[in-house]
């Protein structure tokens, strides 16, 4: 390990992040956090950064960096890294050590915390009997759901596949592993279906300013859908969703992923010369949207910048940079 390429457990995560075996806003979150407390561990263990707290500095600044780029929408990511950096502290490698340890065990504790919360929240919106519609696998979202149904209500739910990685089996397992009665449709069955529908509960990768909510690819189209058949929808989002650089104005990058996601090669090979895309994400403007739900209660999306101000202040550091 040199003081520019990071410890193997965090090169590891980077690859289960980037490969999206570790996926989910909340989820790379909590493992991005937990990598840096084990590059502190590494490096305080290593020849070249046990005894230079500025190349111990260095080493954390260069293990972020690395899991900063691995997918480049959940702001949940570099939110995590901010908190950890932020909170390294000391004059010697084992109180910076200590520190960073402290520092990840707490983000993770609290985004624990936070996702408990907001569940709470969540659940009092749905009521005895609702079914919910879901998009892609949102750790809040189920929050949500899972608080519902521990207040005795009795839930069920009609789960979106999520084409092209089909997340919705993963949110199909979990709410029949929490006893509610699932049914799995495919993406375009949507519309048919939200006339049986109460609610619809989705998650975010990022919110905007303005209240845009950034989620799974197909969130805004199933919100426009659900606006127009009258359904209500919420997204839950724990405040680190909250995109502080679009306080000043930074839009929120898209991650394009590959097209083998979406046709295989011999189909491919088949059909001949077309372009194909595979955006993961998209924005649902926040007229469309009914509620944002975080630990802090549950906000009009309009309203969410204030709440963004009183967290984040006017914009974000970035702690990772070389000074
Ligand atoms: O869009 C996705 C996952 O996309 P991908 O599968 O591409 O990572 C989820 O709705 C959000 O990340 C919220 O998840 P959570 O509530 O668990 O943070």
């Amino acid at each position: 390990m040199t003081d520019t390429e990071p410890a193997a457990p965090v090169r590891e995560t980077a690859e289960e992040i980037a490969t999206m075996e570790v996926r989910g806003a909340a989820t790379i979150a909590s493992a991005a956090a937990e990598a840096l407390a084990e590059q502190a561990e590494a490096a305080a263990a290593s020849g070249e950064t046990a005894s230079d707290p500025a190349a111990f500095r260095a080493s954390m600044r260069a293990a972020a960096r690395t899991l900063r780029e691995t997918r480049p929408t959940a702001v949940s990511l570099p939110n995590a890294l901010r908190y950890v950096l932020q909170r390294m502290e000391g004059q010697t490698v084992d109180e910076l050590r200590r520190s960073v340890v402290d520092a990840s065990d707490a983000f993770v504790r609290q985004l624990d915390r936070a996702q408990d919360d907001l569940g709470q929240v969540g659940a009092n919106r749905l009521a005895d009997g609702d079914t919910v519609m879901t998009h892609c696998h949102s750790t809040d979202a189920l929050a949500c759901i899972e608080a519902a149904v521990e207040q005795g209500k009795s839930i069920s739910a009609v789960v979106k596949e999520t084409r092209p990685r089909q997340q919705g089996h993963i949110t199909a397992e979990q709410l029949r592993e929490a006893g509610v009665p699932v049914t799995l449709i495919v993406d375009s069955a949507a519309r048919r279906y939200l006339d049986e529908v109460d609610h619809v509960v989705v998650g975010a990768d990022s919110i905007a300013a303005d209240g845009g909510v950034i989620n799974k690819i197909g969130t805004s189209g199933l919100a426009v859908n659900a606006r127009e058949r009258g359904v209500p929808i919420m997204t839950a989002a724990q405040t680190i969703k909250l995109h502080p650089e679009t306080l000043t104005g930074h839009t929120v990058e898209i991650e394009m992923r590959s097209e083998s996601e979406v046709i295989d090669a011999e189909s491919r090979e088949q059909i001949g010369e077309i372009a194909v895309e595979n955006p993961a994400f998209d924005v649902t403007p926040p007229r469309y949207m009914d509620a944002i739900v975080t630990e802090h209660g549950q906000f009009p999306p309009e309203s969410i910048v204030a709440l963004m101000r009183e967290l984040f202040g006017e914009g974000a550091e970035e702690p990772w940079a070389e000074p």
